[in-house]
């Protein structure tokens, strides 16, 4: 199997498509081509990019290892073995992967995508995390961890930036760069490998060999990390840390709110004898994880914010006395801080902000009982509503476009000739969305702040215009978002301004700042009434449901979006028409 990578003649960059030469058993040649994307990452070996199969028109995360680098016994059979072991895994919390192939200049791994980067990008945005998010990690962790051991092979190698997460918020476990497989369960290993603030003091002894109870060891690290906001054994210099976790000096600090289950957990794993530690099942069994009710998936706003009070009511178990509807089917906050000018002051016409306070949320859980074709109906993701929308905006289309603030803080503006552009939250990085040409294809390219072509100075400095009346200094955040949502159209009616998101997300957000988020992939849609309250629920019964408010908003979103498929739309005749439609 061989393949290679063509270069645009004129560009001395790196080339953006990737050919593998497939030669058959029959002898025959088929190519497969696959087109470069986004740059995903980089590590110690490799380049990671998204790319795209041209012919399955798969995205996977593509591991770009140059040759070059591999000019070292050693660092051959690391990547070899790396292979060896990750392409027999299968697992729902492992990092798929997915085929690899080499030209004459790379060695190509392709790997599911994870679009939410991994648990260090996470605790960087967020200092640290609620128990309820440790435990739904550490829980996923310890699944993939059990798969593995259960195939001998030992990650060794466990530590946030390697739990990575997916667009669902699964967390995966990835890079088996220094994982091995034990030929029999009693063997040891020797090999002096890890990552500093997760090793394991037998590693560093290196005398008496080592064995699965490393990646347990690791696992104590993670939590204790995940809640306190930085490693137990940490310190400015490799030697003292070493010198820590031999002696195992570590301390929970005082200012920092852990539960008595959570440290008496991490306690009994982080001990120095390997045999003394609980196996991954004891740990299962621990009441860290039976003190309460675990989701499954968290919701994605809380990459950047933490899971709102009504969010977590449901996961209360001294709560499970109480009507069995309120703990199925909860009204969620979004859990993003609220901004905006707020309903008792006059909003100015051209900056409008939507009604999201947790406050209001929490009120609406007494009026879920008022809406009966739901009762039945069992919690999932979905009943979250989604995760993003529009938070605000100003209409400077009569100059340039509408500029907007997402409700994970990335801003964006959608220019009078229809390119787009979104910066994510710490505005280190941002999107640029066109036609290039003729093409009938959106191209979105990705620059920093710093480094972008010069024709695209004016849009920059819209949007920086746009970001600073926008955004609160507060809700900036230092790490670069990957994948970023953005506004592909929008339309204002004299009722109703609407947004569809790249996510396929429509938001109509109406006058009287009532608003509905409908997600035609999951077909559920998430009302949020005159008085603020946010209820999500699947499509059919909001239709049939007797909140007048509610139904009759939906009835007119729909006409409005079917007749923007008229083939008038966009027609000054089409315009009137929305001027006559009635709420
Ligand atoms: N499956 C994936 N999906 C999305 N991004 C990924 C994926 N795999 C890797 N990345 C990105 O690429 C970066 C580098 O990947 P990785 O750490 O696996 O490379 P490496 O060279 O093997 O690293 P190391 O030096 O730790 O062995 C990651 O930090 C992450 O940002």
């Amino acid at each position: 199997m061989s393949s290679h990578t063509r270069r645009p003649s004129q560009d001395s960059q790196e080339s953006q498509i990737v050919e593998e030469k497939i030669v058959k058993i029959n002898g025959e040649i088929e190519i497969k081509s696959y087109s470069k994307g986004r740059f995903l990452g980089k590590g110690g070996f490799a380049r990671v990019y998204e790319l795209l199969s041209l012919d399955a028109k798969q995205i996977t995360a593509a591991k770009i290892i140059s040759k070059s680098a591999l000019n070292k016994a050693r660092s051959r059979q690391k990547l070899m073995s790396e292979i060896k072991i990750h392409r027999a895994l299968k697992h729902p919390n492992i990092v798929g992967f997915e085929h690899f192939f080499e030209d004459s200049e790379n060695v190509y791994i392709l790997l599911e995508l994870c679009s939410n980067q991994t648990l260090n990008e996470l605790l960087r945005r967020r200092k640290r995390l609620t128990e309820i998010e440790a435990q739904c990690y550490l829980l996923q962790c310890i699944e993939g961890l059990k798969y593995l051991h259960s195939h001998r092979i030992i990650h060794r190698d466990i530590k946030l930036g390697n739990l990575f997460l997916n667009d669902k918020m699964q967390l995966k476990i990835g890079d088996f760069g220094l994982a091995t497989k034990l030929e029999f369960d009693g063997e040891k290993k020797r090999t002096i490998c890890g990552t500093p603030n997760y090793i394991a003091p037998e590693v560093l002894d290196g005398k008496i060999g080592h064995s699965y109870e490393v990646d347990i060891w690791s696992t104590g690290v993670l939590g204790y990390t995940l809640l306190v906001g930085k490693p137990p054994f940490e310190t400015s210099d490799v030697k003292t840390t070493y010198r820590r976790i031999k002696m195992n000096a570590y301390s929970f600090p005082e200012n920092i709110p852990v539960s008595d289950e959570a440290k008496d957990l991490i306690s009994s794993i982080l001990v120095s004898n390997p045999a003394d530690r609980p196996n991954l099942d004891e740990i299962l069994k621990h009441d860290f994880f039976s003190k309460n009710a675990i989701p499954k998936l968290l919701p994605a706003s809380t990459l950047a914010v933490p899971p709102s009070s009504s969010y977590l009511r449901q996961f209360d178990m001294s709560n499970r006395g109480r009507d069995s509807l309120q703990l199925t089917m909860k009204s969620r906050s979004s859990s993003q801080p609220y901004i905006g000018s707020g309903k008792d002051s006059k909003p100015d016409p051209r900056l409008s902000s939507r009604p999201a306070s947790s406050e209001r949320v929490e009120k609406a859980d007494n009026n879920i009982k008022k809406v009966p074709s739901i009762s039945s109906y069992n919690p999932t993701e979905d009943a979250e509503g989604p995760q993003i929308w529009v938070k605000k905006w100003i209409d400077y289309s009569s100059k340039y476009g509408l500029g907007y603030l997402l409700s994970n803080f990335c801003c964006g503006v959608y220019f009078n000739d229809s390119t787009k552009i979104v910066s994510d939250p710490a505005g280190t990085i941002f999107q640029y969305i066109h036609r290039p040409g003729s093409s009938r294809e959106e191209e979105i390219m990705t620059y920093t702040f710093k480094e972008f072509p010069p024709e695209l100075q004016k849009k920059m400095t819209l949007l920086q215009h746009f970001r600073k009346h926008l955004c609160d200094e507060e809700t900036k955040t230092n790490e670069p978002h990957k994948g970023l949502t953005y506004v592909k159209k929008w339309l204002s009616t004299p009722h109703a301004i609407i947004f569809r998101l790249s996510n396929k997300i429509v938001q109509v957000s109406f006058q009287d700042k009532t608003e509905l988020l409908l997600c035609s992939e999951s077909k559920f849609v998430t009302y949020v009434s005159k008085k603020g309250e946010r209820n999500t629920y699947p499509l059919h019964s909001a239709m049939e449901s007797r909140n007048m408010e509610m139904t009759k908003r939906l009835k007119y979103t729909k006409e409005v979006l079917t007749s923007m498929l008229h083939p008038n739309a966009g027609t000054g005749e089409y315009r009137q028409s929305l001027h006559d439609r009635d709420l």
